[in-house]
């Protein structure tokens, strides 16, 4: 299992260039197979999420031509199956949005209950109230959800919790359904508008995306384009927190300003310089950081993406932080690895209470998910000695390049595969 290893103290400086969203390109690409024409998608990141997304369409039949490690084109024409591998879902939450293509299109579908990162009991109870108002049939048979309808038709669906997948995942199946459908107390994310004018520009007529109202009108067809998937806010929140974490000084590039405004703000609000350009953040700080509460919330809250990463940033802090979780049950399982580092941090149900240290020292630790993983990344950025991260596993789900651009930043940080590489990396480093 490769791991991390790391040398902390420095503080990062420099530029880095943000790539595409994981969380909007694995829903357009699932939606790119709704259409029987080519669609060529730009910006994706090169994560492994991606990668075993691509491989479980290409097995259905879907044709997915890699044109370099960004652009892919795809034409659902040759699908030839709507059932879906276990091998691939289990490895990705976002499996779950082939359901609502398939449906979509072929108003069949059968798709294995998702993977992704265990941070939560992570239901999909709304995904499949919104496919049976369209008119499906859905049922679980030995972990398999498998939906079906002789024609979907619009509804008036009223989701019980903002859910990001089921928002996605009923827009894509309405916009093949006939007449209109109205879903309320929609989610709002920045992937949810992406996926929606993903989804106009091959022919849907989706409206409201961004509001938590949006309307579907049915079309029949959906057709060929060209796309390109809007910038990570995620990746880019944690390269604002690591520079701020390590007290350095980073333009953080090729970003939507106002995507970052809830971390911009909690980080002004801790004593950060932040300055906004039209498609670049910069991020410095000097002194010692102050305390803060943050909770996580749908968007434009704070991003539960980036409740980890906030949290090793107040361990440094002066003063004593709460960290509320409002999001996923189980989102706090980097706490016991950052004690271990030195970090006072005390998980009591839903909230973490963080009373910052001066410093932190290097330990051996594991990533027990991808964002708990990169925050504890941060960690090692900023902890006096040696640090190293097994099972990166799970960051490797979603950050392209993590340690070449925390490297061109200054940070000392290799990708090993073993015992002998982490002693070598320790006397380069002396
Ligand atoms: C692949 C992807 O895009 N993953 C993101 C997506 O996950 P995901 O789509 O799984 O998250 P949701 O927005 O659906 O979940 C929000 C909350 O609603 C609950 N819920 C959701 C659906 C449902 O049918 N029933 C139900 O109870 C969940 O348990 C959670 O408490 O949004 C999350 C919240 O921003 C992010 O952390 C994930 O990174
Ligand atoms: C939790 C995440 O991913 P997933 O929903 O795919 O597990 C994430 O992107 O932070």
């Amino acid at each position: 299992m490769d791991k991390y290893v790391i040398k902390g103290g420095n503080p990062l400086v420099g530029e880095v260039e943000i790539g595409g969203a994981k969380n909007a390109a694995l829903a357009i690409l699932t939606a790119a197979i709704m259409t029987d024409e080519p669609v060529l998608v730009e910006n994706i990141p090169d994560v492994s999420d991606i990668n075993v997304l691509l491989e479980a369409i290409s097995v259905i039949g879907a044709s997915v031509e890699r044109l370099d490690r960004h652009r892919v084109r795809i034409n659902g024409s040759t699908i030839g199956s709507v059932s879906v591998d276990y091998e691939f879902i289990k490895k990705i939450r976002a499996s779950y949005y082939l359901l609502g293509a398939l449906l979509g299109k072929y108003k069949k579908a059968e798709v294995p209950l998702p993977g992704g990162c265990n941070i939560g009991s992570r239901p999909i109870d709304q995904h499949l109230k919104g496919f049976r108002a369209l008119g499906a049939t859905v049922n679980i048979t030995h972990g398999v959800i498998e939906a079906s309808a002789e024609n979907l038709h619009g509804a008036h669906i009223f989701l019980d919790m903002v859910s990001v997948g089921a928002t996605i995942n009923i827009m894509m199946a309405a916009s093949m359904a006939k007449g209109n459908t109205i879903i309320e107390n929609a989610a709002r994310e920045p992937h949810v508008v992406d996926a929606a004018n993903f989804l106009n520009s091959m022919g849907a007529n989706i409206k409201g995306a961004g509001t938590d109202v949006i309307r579907i009108c049915g079309v029949e067809k959906l057709h060929r384009t060209v796309y390109a998937v809007v910038p990570d806010m995620i990746e880019a929140g944690t390269y604002m927190f690591a520079a701020a974490a390590t007290r350095g000084d980073v333009l953080v590039r090729n970003v939507i300003p106002k995507h970052l405004e809830a971390m911009t703000a909690k980080l002004l609000e801790i004593g950060c310089y932040v300055e906004e350009f039209d498609d670049a953040v910069r991020i410095s700080a000097k002194s010692r950081l102050r305390k803060t509460h943050v909770k996580t919330l749908p968007y434009p809250g704070f991003p539960t993406d980036m409740q980890p990463q906030m949290s090793v940033v107040l361990c440094t802090a002066q003063g004593t932080s709460i960290v509320t979780e409002s999001i996923f049950e189980n989102r706090f399982k980097y706490a016991d690895e950052l004690s271990r580092m030195g970090a006072s941090i005390k998980v009591e149900g839903n909230t973490a209470i963080i009373d910052g240290t001066e410093s932190l020292t290097g330990a051996r630790i594991s990533a027990p998910d991808l964002r708990a993983g990169a925050a504890l990344v941060i960690a090692g950025l900023v902890a006096e000695g040696i640090t190293v991260v097994d099972d990166i596993v799970y960051i490797l789900r979603g950050y392209e390049d993590f340690d070449a651009k925390l490297r061109s930043l200054g940070a000392e940080i290799q990708q090993v595969s073993d015992e002998r590489e982490i002693q070598k990396f320790r006397l380069m480093v002396g």
